[in-house]
């Protein structure tokens, strides 16, 4: 049922106010599916399972060409869409449709030779045959930072492989979970391969105990992750985490410090800095450390932030009040316990959830900016003696999602980035969000699974052997 559709039901509805971080006025009431009615999409989805498993990898990929091509037409209507749900400044939402096109493109066009039978020689007889079968449904949960894109590069991924989903978006972004429904159907998505699940988080956590669900797909915070892996475990369900991260990019002495320093004010501020990849932290060696620092408090104190539909803003708010808020307290906290504020640092004195660019430095351990993530546009600053005490800070951090290293000898960078770094990504000299042709995902406290670049198709899938005798 549509949001329109449930809002003329005759029972009485829960409902959920949503509001524009711009302006904090009410922007959309969105009202919730009971948990029976959730439970009927769970059954009608395991029922268009029983003919999507059986379409061909060539079908699919067809359907997913063209909810490229209705991504881009849309791109405009998605972008202010976002805009009014969690601030996103409109060309980065347009450019965030762009990349949904191309991770649909790259399914589309590698999915049949990624998921096609392979052979091998077996001992017992003529050959052995691995295929990769769907297994059902998977219920995907995902959070308001990239609304188009966390759902888009599960499901995509899911749908080609020949599985149905069930998808539950955060309450803030219910209105782009039904555009993505409706370019889906548009496309020729036979109705239940994808479904929007209008329920709260723990509803949803409730759900994936139900017997269609194969497997569970999430974004999110880490404590919310380890519930959810928690339950999957006590029903046997697998599951995909992409959790938080606090990723570290090294400046070592040699690298190129105007290159560094514009590459993590943008790694910074990107998305007003709500993003898991955003290089959070920068360790940066003594003989360069006073360059960087005064060279990036230069550029940091240029971010402007405003209206997300005035494109001469750099950052848009961030995405509500109580997250601003919790962000500035992390600040207050980190500066109690010894932290020096170099700019930034204040709540402005007007509406909407906007935070300044903020930068500091004399990070003490114990503080929210040394241990935690900081998801908002703030920068700590790290000095340290050489390579040895860089990647010993990079990696203390429970978190091992992304990172980045800056030096002129590629070779050297790219050493450190393969063999030492304890992070399941590493930039070097520059800063690159997700690609649809590489893997994204983490280690350590950042979750398990990947996502796109060919990997996430096989997350969700039986890998079943044929011993042919
Ligand atoms: O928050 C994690 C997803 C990153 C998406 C992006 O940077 O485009």
């Amino acid at each position: 049922m549509t949001q329109a559709e449930l809002k003329t039901t005759a029972i009485t509805r829960q409902t959920i106010d949503t509001y524009n971080p711009a302006t904090e006025e009410v922007y959309k009431t969105y009202y919730l599916h009971t948990k029976q009615e959730a439970e009927a999409l769970i059954e009608a989805s395991h029922q268009a399972f029983q003919s999507w498993r059986k379409t061909s990898l060539e079908e699919r990929a067809t359907i997913i060409k063209k909810i490229a091509e209705l991504l881009r037409r849309d791109k405009a209507d998605l972008a202010q869409m976002m805009a009014k749900q969690m601030g996103k400044p409109l060309a980065l939402g347009e450019g965030e449709a762009e990349q949904c096109a191309a991770i649909c493109e790259y399914t589309a066009e590698h999915g049949i030779d990624a998921l096609a039978d392979e052979e091998r020689e077996i001992s017992t007889g003529k050959k052995g045959i691995i295929t990769y079968q769907p297994e059902g449904v998977i219920l995907g949960m995902q959070p308001w930072n990239f609304p188009l894109y966390q759902c888009i590069r599960y499901s995509i991924a899911v749908i080609m492989a020949g599985n149905t989903t069930v998808f539950k978006h955060d309450e803030s972004c219910f209105e782009t979970a039904e555009a993505i429904q409706k370019i889906y159907e548009e496309a020729g998505l036979p109705k239940g391969v994808f479904s929007c699940l209008f329920v709260d988080g723990e509803t949803a956590d409730e759900l994936i105990a139900h017997q269609h669900v194969r497997g569970v797909t999430f974004t999110g915070s880490a404590s919310i992750g380890r519930l959810i892996a928690k339950i999957s475990a006590e029903h046997l369900k697998k599951n995909v985490l992409e959790l938080g991260g606090s990723d570290a990019y090294i400046v070592l002495r040699d690298a190129d410090i105007d290159l560094a320093v514009k590459t993590c004010v943008q790694g910074r501020v990107m998305n007003s800095g709500q993003t898991c990849i955003a290089a959070k932290r920068f360790i940066i060696e003594a003989p360069v450390y006073d360059e960087f620092r005064d060279k990036y408090v230069a550029a940091m104190k240029k971010i402007t932030y405003g209206d997300p539909t005035n494109s001469e803003n750099n950052m848009g708010p961030l995405a509500r009040v109580d997250l601003r808020d919790k962000l500035h307290h992390q600040v207050q906290e980190s500066v109690m316990k010894g932290a020096t504020c170099l700019c930034g640092g204040e709540i402005p004195d007007q509406k909407g959830a906007y935070y300044p660019a903020t930068v500091l430095e004399n990070i003490q351990a114990g503080s929210p900016a040394y241990d935690d993530e900081l998801f908002g546009p703030v920068a700590a600053l790290f000095k340290v003696a050489d390579e040895a005490e860089a990647i010993e800070l990079a990696n203390a951090h429970r978190y091992g999602l992304g990172g980045g290293i800056f030096s002129k000898d590629e070779k050297r960078a790219i050493r450190i980035a393969r063999e030492e770094l304890d992070t399941g990504m590493v930039n070097i000299n520059g800063y690159a969000g997700p690609q649809a042709n590489m893997p994204f995902g983490g280690v350590k406290e950042s979750g398990y699974g990947r996502e796109h670049g060919g990997f996430g198709m096989k997350e969700f899938v039986n890998v079943k052997s044929l011993f042919i005798a």
